[in-house]
């Protein structure tokens, strides 16, 4: 089953201390007819046998008004039921076991109280996160204590949708509001009032009111739009979007081209660029910015001024020099400004290995010269450096000197003749990633691991040196 976030509204989970002289088939049914959207079936110290049962006739309930069913901790009664989904802890089951074990048709849920344990669950195959506890309680003695702050960070780094949990009531919820949760998972809040039905339908008419709006991690491009679609803006864009990432933009020019060539540039004027920056900025204020084609010194000077004056983080710089098809993209001038004014802010820099040569001004003949390159470039402009490697060293190694450190990260080599906006999409990537709270090393990982599923698809369009699919995960199957 498909979850939607929709449907952790108002998430009830089961706990038999509180039957007050009522089966629990009789608590569900009043919680669900007073508008729980999912249910857990949560017992700690039921038999097997028991547990089954209950859980067979608690399914039943919950199908019959078509809401999600999930099972807590035990895989083995979840699949024996074939219930909706799984709920496991970091105390329990690794997520990426579970997720093997189920298949991709069941829904898991897994608890995070860390930015750091919500990352790796979203990356083991959560569909959701169950993050707690937010209020004390005491229906989980041994739970974490999950502040405001660190939910909102959590909410931000991941794709998949987040319920908060622990110690939540009607008069307490309200706080959570602009945390980025999807809904709230409660047990004493609906189980522990003496009208089960209407403590449910209250829960639920706030949880409407509160969690209807969503935020997520935004991140901006500042580059040349190309008209073809494979590179510039529209990469930018494309790539944020599958990435979850919210995408803003400041054009600086605008090109004619295609697959073929750039045929001519329309530059921005430095006012018009100005403007475009403030009015993103002092708005929808970006986690992350990606640079790529700035052509002329007076581009530069209003993007160095403003990404300062607004105090800018997560700068991905692509030191956008020549395009795909052989044109170049930048005037000579300008190079020098870029190296004064743009490079000291940025947090990486991507350069090619052509461009690495000009910025580092030494030739690269060998991994060893990228190796010097690299160092040269980071030690000169205090920022990592991403430096992607090309046919004629190594295949697809890109190696990325930061704090002083070396790493390699190793590509697929894919035989796909179809690059064009590859550059532009792999910085994009990497400031998707930051912009949802990954580190830098995690985020050229995943960026380079996205730009391999894009070219693997095998996309074919155009009379030169074509685009990538950028969205090969949302089209399904690819090679
Ligand atoms: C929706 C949801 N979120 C968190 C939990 C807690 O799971 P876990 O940490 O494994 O603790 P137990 O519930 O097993 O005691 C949950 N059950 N549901
Ligand atoms: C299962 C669980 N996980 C973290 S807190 C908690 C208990 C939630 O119960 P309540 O809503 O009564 O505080
Ligand atoms: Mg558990």
């Amino acid at each position: 089953m498909k979850l939607d976030k929709k449907d952790l509204l108002l998430y009830a989970i089961t706990d038999r201390s509180w039957l007050n002289g009522m089966t629990m088939e009789e608590q569900l049914k009043e919680a669900i007819t007073g508008g729980a959207t999912i249910v857990q079936i949560r017992e700690k110290n039921m038999n097997y046998s028991d547990f089954l049962e209950e859980a067979k006739s608690l399914y039943k309930i919950c199908k019959s008004s078509n809401i999600p069913f999930i099972v807590n901790d035990n895989i083995d009664i979840a699949r024996e039921i074939n219930a909706d989904g799984i709920h496991v802890g970091q105390e329990d089951m690794d997520a990426k076991d579970v997720r093997a074990i189920i298949g991709d048709k069941m829904i898991l849920g897994v608890s995070a109280s860390t930015v750091e344990e919500a990352i790796k669950a979203e990356k083991n195959g959560a569909d959701y996160l169950g993050v707690g506890a937010v209020f004390s309680t005491s229906t989980k003695k041994d739970a974490d204590s999950v502040s405001y702050e660190e939910l909102k960070k959590i909410c931000d780094a991941v794709s998949i949708p987040v319920v908060a949990i622990g110690g939540i009531t009607y008069d307490n919820m309200d706080v959570l509001k602009d945390s980025g949760i999807c809904g709230i998972s409660v047990i004493s809040a609906i189980f522990a009032q003496n009208d089960i039905r209407k403590a449910t339908e209250n829960l639920k008419n706030k949880s409407e009111k509160l969690f209807k709006y969503h935020k997520m991690p935004v991140a901006l491009t500042i580059a040349g739009s190309d008209s073809s679609g494979g590179a510039g803006i529209q990469a930018d864009i494309k790539t944020m979007t599958v990435h979850g990432v919210f995408a803003e933009s400041a054009i600086t020019a605008l090109t004619a081209q295609n697959t073929t060539g750039v045929m001519s540039v329309f530059e921005s004027s430095p006012e018009f660029l100005s403007e475009q920056l403030d009015s993103v900025f002092s708005d929808i204020y970006p986690n992350a910015v990606k640079i790529g084609m700035v052509s002329s010194c007076n581009l530069i000077h209003v993007i160095s001024e403003k990404l300062r004056e607004y105090n800018a983080k997560n700068i991905v710089v692509d030191p956008v020099m020549i395009s795909t098809s052989g044109s170049r993209l930048i005037e000579e001038d300008a190079i020098k400004t870029l190296k004064e004014e743009l490079f000291p802010l940025a947090s990486v820099l991507t350069p090619n290995i052509p461009e690495a040569e000009v910025i580092s001004g030494i030739e690269i003949k060998s991994t060893e010269d990228m190796i010097k390159a690299s160092k040269i470039i980071g030690d000169n402009f205090k920022c990592a450096v991403l430096c992607k490697g090309g046919h004629s060293i190594n295949d697809a190694n890109d190696l990325l000197y930061s704090n002083g450190e070396f790493r390699w990260f190793y590509g697929k080599r894919i035989e796909n003749n179809n690059t064009h906006g590859t550059g532009c999409t792999l910085s994009s990537a990497i400031a998707s990633n930051l912009a949802k709270g990954k580190n830098l090393e995690m985020s050229v990982l995943e960026a380079k691991n996205y730009i391999s599923g894009a070219l693997s698809y095998m996309l074919d369009l155009g009379k030169g040196s074509g685009p990538m699919n950028h969205a090969f995960s949302v089209h399904g199957e690819y090679k």
